[in-house]
């Protein structure tokens, strides 16, 4: 009896111990402090690995763009959203990013003749393009005085990159990957948040925004949304560092409009800028030069979110019941008078 007395009195002893412990533990500093810093490591941990990355040679159905209700779906299989007409509120993701204080970089390249479509382009993107937000265009041309005076709205500014001429138009478009690579590293975007790289022979026609912004995006092709993945015009010849099975593939992605946060563009245009140099190397060239090389990049490190065609239209096609709106679209153009070289090296 004694006994079992005395064993009770230490059992409630050695629980106030126990929860004094505790008490004194949760609040003093030293262990919040590393309570803290366990948590700053596993944000930092999360934000550094940003790559929604795939293994090759994964077996799974493609994809489709198109939802059963004829729409386009409002997410990818790895539920990145697909951005079109009606997935967002303009004013609401608008004044989600204003209060950001964001700055949005877009690169343009006009080599050659294409400095014609620059005037189009630029009035155009004044009026759709990042309205209302901190917009810096590197307009990057081998003619410099040929670069037009276009209006700019408030806190657009436009900084023109002269760069060396090339002979072909295949080095034109492929070079715009080392080109945005260089830019990256060179510090001169360090004040951007965003970063997005279009084709010059387009216009705008309708609004480009906030809804456009994440780490890591790509537009779905206006020609190939509703083809088959054996018979998208990926790189087929296994020599080349672009080579896609005809098993494999999600959708295929325009090469007319990447972007992202300014790390994720960088290690997208540093590794496609890597496998374009091994193809050189061995002198091949992807079906579709850069565009080829993309699509293999996102096939294995996913976008956080794609755009529907509706960011990347093309003025020869029609538009179908299924797409709402054209915000940016390829405008017709003669290749012969705009190109240096006619025939495409395959
Ligand atoms: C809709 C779409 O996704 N288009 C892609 C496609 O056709 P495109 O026929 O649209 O290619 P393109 O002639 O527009 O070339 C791509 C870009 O390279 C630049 N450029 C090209 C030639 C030149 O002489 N000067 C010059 O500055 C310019 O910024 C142009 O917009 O294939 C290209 C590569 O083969 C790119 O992947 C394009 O993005
Ligand atoms: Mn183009």
């Amino acid at each position: 009896m004694k006994l079992q007395s005395v064993n009770a009195f230490l059992l409630m002893f050695a629980g106030t111990v126990v929860i004094g412990l505790f008490y004194l533990g949760v609040t003093s500093p030293s262990i919040r402090h590393i309570e803290q810093r366990f948590c700053l490591n596993i944000t930092k941990k999360s934000s550094e690995n940003v790559l929604l990355q795939s293994p090759q040679g994964l077996k799974y159905n493609q994809p489709s763009v198109l939802g059963p209700d004829g729409k386009v779906g409002p997410l990818a299989p790895w539920l990145a959203p697909i951005v079109s007409e009606g997935s967002f509120d303009p004013t609401l993701i608008d004044a989600i990013y204003k209060q950001q204080n964001i700055t949005v970089a877009t690169t343009i390249f006009a080599l050659g003749k294409y400095t014609v479509f620059l005037k189009d382009f630029l009035e155009s993107a004044e009026q759709h393009f990042f309205v209302g937000f901190r917009v810096h265009y590197y307009v990057f041309t081998d003619h410099p005085e040929q670069v037009p005076d276009v209006n700019l709205g408030e806190e657009h500014e436009l900084t023109v990159m002269t760069v060396n001429s090339s002979s072909r138009w295949q080095d034109m478009s492929l070079g715009r990957m080392k080109r945005l690579e260089m830019l990256i590293e060179s510090g001169l975007v360090n004040d951007a948040d965003y970063l997005f790289s279009l084709d010059v022979d387009t216009k705008f026609y309708g609004r480009w925004g906030a809804e456009t912004l994440g780490d890591l995006i790509g537009v779905i092709h206006a020609w190939y949304y509703y083809t088959p993945r054996e018979q998208f015009p990926y790189e087929r010849r296994p020599e080349s560092q672009a080579f896609i099975p005809y098993s494999e593939g999600d959708y295929y992605y325009g090469g007319a409009v990447l972007g992202g946060s300014v790390k994720c563009v960088y290690q997208l245009a540093k590794a496609c800028r890597e496998q374009l140099d091994i193809d050189a190397a061995k002198s091949i060239e992807a079906a579709w030069q850069e565009e080829s090389h993309l699509n293999k990049y996102f096939l294995y490190n996913k976008p956080s979110k794609l755009l529907s065609p509706e960011y990347s239209w093309d003025d020869k096609k029609s538009k179908p019941d299924q797409i709402k709106i054209i915000r940016y679209s390829h405008i017709p153009k003669n290749y012969a008078d705009v190109r240096p070289n006619k025939q495409k090296l395959l």
